[in-house]
């Protein structure tokens, strides 16, 4: 089962011996994602060391971790400023799960009060100690968190656009199970380019560039609007015990392996994700998730969006209008966590 769920390039990946180190940190290890994302870290064989932290039950995690026979050092930390600075420290990529979840109701905008400042003090870590990571940022709302983690990091003079992302991978395998299911085919050959951000009407998959650019009608109105809202499918499924985890986790590692085959020098690695971006930049969102190619230096190419038919434009012109707002709160917000950073660093002085 685990077999088929990985793409065919995480396939031949996970058969490598390779050679490369990389320290791999997750913050928010112990958490719903943070435990199945630190297993399949654990499985793959490009990562020589997982740090992993939270504010409770990080060590307990590591040491069940630590137990899988691959060879990777496993090591957990409790909470805290030495904890968290020795779980970053010579980081190659830090994951960032810590937040709370939804419950049945609830947006993801809604998180923003409690996650804005866990992710804004997890970033501040992050510039300290592991200036030159890539950082993955998967706690919601992703649309806010990922330039408030900018906004920290310029805060801190250690700002590099092209090692920042966020995490919209499960978006994109969603789209490719959804597709898969509709058509009756594997989803493995299902490659949906979807664009924007990450909450709602502001995901937007471009059917027109999939390879069913025929599926019109309502039957395309119930799958956009299916790989729109499946983050709420499963927290109505949960019933109040929190929203996706398991594909999540699945996409996180996803993203994390991308990255680490980049680095590697492996050509040719395309991932959708949330970065800075000039595609809109005119619009207002200065971040935007489309496909982009990776490297040894994180983002090395973005893609252009491509051509849109009329039905997606129609998708676009309001993911453009909430995207513009969701990121305009990370730092407009009356009660900015920005002050949160600006404190911070004066307290430092
Ligand atoms: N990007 C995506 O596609 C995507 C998908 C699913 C969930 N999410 C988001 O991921 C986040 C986590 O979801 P979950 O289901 O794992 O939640 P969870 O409550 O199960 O786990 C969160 C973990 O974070 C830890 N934590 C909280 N504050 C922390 C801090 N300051 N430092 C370190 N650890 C801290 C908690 O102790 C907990 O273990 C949520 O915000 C959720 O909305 C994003
Ligand atoms: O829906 C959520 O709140 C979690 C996540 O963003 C998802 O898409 O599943």
């Amino acid at each position: 089962m685990f077999r088929s769920a990985l793409s065919t390039a995480q396939r031949r990946c996970f058969s490598i011996s390779a050679q490369q180190n990389s320290k791999v940190t997750v913050l928010g290890a112990a958490g719903g994602i943070g435990q199945p994302l630190s297993l399949l870290l654990k499985l793959n064989p490009r990562v020589t060391e997982l740090a992993l932290y939270d504010i409770r039950g990080g060590p307990g995690v590591a040491a069940d971790i630590s137990h899988v026979n691959t060879k990777s050092k496993v090591t957990g930390y409790n909470s805290g400023p030495e904890g968290l600075k020795a779980a970053l420290e010579g980081a190659e990529i830090v994951l960032i799960p810590a937040g709370v979840p939804r419950k049945p109701g609830m947006t993801r905008d809604d998180l923003f009060n409690t996650n804005a400042s866990i992710v804004r003090d997890l970033a501040k870590a992050a510039a300290d100690h592991a200036p030159n990571a890539n950082i993955l940022v998967i706690a919601n709302p992703v649309n806010s968190t990922v330039p408030i983690t900018a906004e920290v990091f310029k805060s801190k003079g250690v700002y590099n656009p092209k090692r920042l992302f966020g995490v919209t991978t499960l978006d994109v395998v969603r789209a490719s199970r959804f597709i898969s299911e509709l058509k009756g085919t594997n989803p493995a050959n299902e490659e949906v380019t979807v664009i924007g951000g990450h909450s709602g009407v502001t995901i937007v998959p471009l059917l027109s560039q999939s390879n069913h650019p025929d599926i019109s009608g309502e039957a395309r109105n119930i799958l956009v609007n299916r790989i729109q809202f499946g983050g709420d499918e499963v927290v109505k499924a949960k019933d109040g015990a929190g929203s996706a985890t398991l594909s999540m986790a699945y996409a996180g590692s996803r993203m994390a392996d991308a990255l680490l085959r980049a680095a590697a020098g492996e050509k040719g690695v395309i991932e959708p994700t949330f970065v800075q971006s000039p595609l809109y930049a005119d619009k207002k969102c200065d971040f935007f998730s489309s496909k982009v190619e990776l490297g040894p230096e994180g983002v090395k190419t973005i893609h252009p969006i491509g051509k849109l038919n009329d039905y997606e434009k129609g998708l676009l012109a309001p993911a453009l209008e909430d995207l513009a707002k969701n990121i305009a709160k990370a730092s407009l917000t009356p009660n900015s966590i920005l002050w949160g950073v600006l404190f911070a660093n004066f307290e430092e002085i």
